[in-house]
């Protein structure tokens, strides 16, 4: 499946935040967002999403424009920034609507395994994120979109999410943005980055440096 986003025009006010964005990501392929803070990127996963409406926008799937928002069919997940789950549900329960095997991730995330029955309250910010970022990676749906999923989660736990993702990447169409812009170099078969309003597509490393989305030298 291939999934193609273009023509987009985003405005909010005067102020144009979005514009001549294209960007094409496909399954067995990890397409990953870099850019500066505020540059659109959490914008622009929200109009693939359908969570909000540009003045302009196509999205096409298998080369098809689809019209009806993402998020309305069963297609697609999203893990916005912010956290998901309500408060009160207890993990068991997501897991189970989320049509997720606990025992699976029990075993690959071992000390979590006296959370089963907690609530995601009680879980801490990075934990939560965990759990969240595991649940839409592991979900039957064919389109998963990752708004920083590993902000606030530890090292050790952002290499298993690594490869997770590209174990899921067989099936699904992965689009993800992060600050820590090795691990999405790492994951990322296609990478893109926001400058300006326009999407570009890096297929030499060194160009992050000359459109200075990080200092000279840093790689
Ligand atoms: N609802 C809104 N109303 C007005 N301006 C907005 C709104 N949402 C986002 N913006 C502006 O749009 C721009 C892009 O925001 P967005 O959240 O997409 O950036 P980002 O690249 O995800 O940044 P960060 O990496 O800091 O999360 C920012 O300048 C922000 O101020």
């Amino acid at each position: 499946m291939i999934l193609e986003i273009d023509n987009v025009e985003l405005y909010f006010k005067e102020k144009r935040i979005l514009n001549g964005i294209y960007l094409k990501a496909e399954t067995g392929k990890v397409t990953g967002i870099l850019g500066s803070n505020g540059c659109g990127k959490s914008c622009l996963l929200n109009i693939i999403f359908g969570t909000l409406k540009p003045k302009y926008k196509l999205v096409r799937l298998d080369s098809k424009p689809i019209l009806k928002p993402l998020y309305k069919t069963k297609l697609a997940h999203f893990l916005p920034q912010l956290p998901i789950a309500p408060n009160g549900l207890k993990l068991d329960t997501a897991f189970k609507l989320f049509k997720v095997d606990w025992q699976e991730f029990s075993t690959i995330f071992e000390s979590f395994a006296i959370y089963k029955n907690f609530k995601f309250r009680e879980l801490s910010g990075g934990e939560r994120r965990v759990v969240e970022t595991y649940l839409l990676l592991k979900s039957p749906v064919k389109i998963v979109l990752l708004d920083e999923p590993f902000s606030h989660v530890a090292p050790l736990y952002i290499e298993v999410i690594k490869q997770l993702i590209s174990e899921e990447k067989k099936r699904k169409i992965i689009i993800i943005t992060d600050h820590l812009y090795r691990d999405i170099i790492d994951t990322s078969d296609n990478l893109y980055l926001i400058k300006n309003g326009h999407s570009k597509l890096i297929t030499d490393l060194k160009t992050l440096e000359d459109y200075k989305y990080i200092s000279e030298n840093s790689l």
